[in-house]
């Protein structure tokens, strides 16, 4: 069986974060491991506290997974401190980690900051580098990029320019852009379109937890990385059309349709 571990932040409510991650990789058929950033007290109508684990402890979880049950793939998602980027950056690399997706989680939809605005420049020295494929939201991008993303060809700029220092591919998501649910991976040069049909939904809560948890599980399951991006997308545009509506805000997709099968 093949394995997958999701460094990332608890969301209580179960919509984001690395409980999204984990029914995202077993709806994939992977065996599902995490390292817990951090805990925070969150519904689908915000996020309403947060308790950040140390830099050692974040360290410490990632020896025990790698020592013992070693992953195939790894999936990084809310990272909200220097410290804790620093020893996540440090583990990968001492473990010589495979098939690394980085989602820059910095602010929830909601509007709270997931990370530290200091912390922004360790991500991008430290961590982004060691990463196969980052998947910045267009706000994300805007911060990586530094001009706004108003259009599919402020996309192909930012992604450009963000993916020209980095080994690894950058998939711009699209879905804070009105009309459309397209997304655009950069990478070797290349930019190629995943034209996404919009579905009209109001309950997004953690699309981008889900995409980047279903992309490390394509990766770990051996397809390489633009057939991976290809079917996460047709994972969650299935997810989100579902129709699954929980709770008094933007609600969670159903990671589960595949196995529920409806
Ligand atoms: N209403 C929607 N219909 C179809 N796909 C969507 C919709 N909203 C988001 N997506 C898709 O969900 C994924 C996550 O995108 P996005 O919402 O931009 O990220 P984030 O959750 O990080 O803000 C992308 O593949 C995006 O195209
Ligand atoms: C613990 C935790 N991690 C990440 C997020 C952000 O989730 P994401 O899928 O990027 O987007 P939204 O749910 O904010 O739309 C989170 N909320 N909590």
């Amino acid at each position: 069986m093949k394995k997958v571990v999701t460094i990332a932040g608890s969301d209580s409510s179960g919509g984001a974060g690395i409980q999204a991650d984990i029914k995202t990789m077993m709806a994939h058929g992977v065996f599902a491991m995490s390292a817990i950033t951090a805990l925070t007290a969150q519904n689908t109508t915000g996020v309403y506290d947060v308790l950040e684990a140390t830099p050692e402890f974040v360290g410490e979880q990632i020896d025990c997974i790698f020592n013992d049950i070693r992953p195939d793939a790894v999936k990084i998602g809310m990272v909200s401190n220097i410290g804790i980027i620093e020893k996540i950056a440090e583990k990968l690399k001492e473990h010589q980690a495979e098939n690394i997706v980085v989602d820059p989680v910095m602010v929830s939809t909601s509007g709270c900051a997931l990370m530290s605005p200091d912390a922004q420049e360790t991500l991008v020295t430290k961590l982004l580098p060691l990463a196969d494929i980052i998947t910045p939201n267009i706000p994300e991008a805007e911060c990586l990029c530094g001009f706004e993303i108003k259009s599919t060809e402020d996309m192909v700029r930012a992604a450009r320019m963000i993916g020209e220092n980095l080994k690894g591919g950058v998939l711009i998501k699209g879905g804070h852009l009105t009309e459309t649910a397209d997304d655009l991976l950069y990478v070797n040069g290349e930019c190629i379109w995943y034209r996404g049909e919009r579905v009209d939904n109001p309950n997004t809560h953690g699309t981008g937890c889900t995409l980047s948890s279903a992309i490390a599980s394509n990766l770990a399951l051996g397809y390489d990385m633009k057939t991976s991006v290809k079917n996460a997308k047709e994972y969650i545009t299935g997810a989100l059309k579902d129709g699954l509506d929980l709770g008094k805000g933007s609600g969670p997709l159903n990671h589960a349709y595949r196995i529920t099968g409806k």
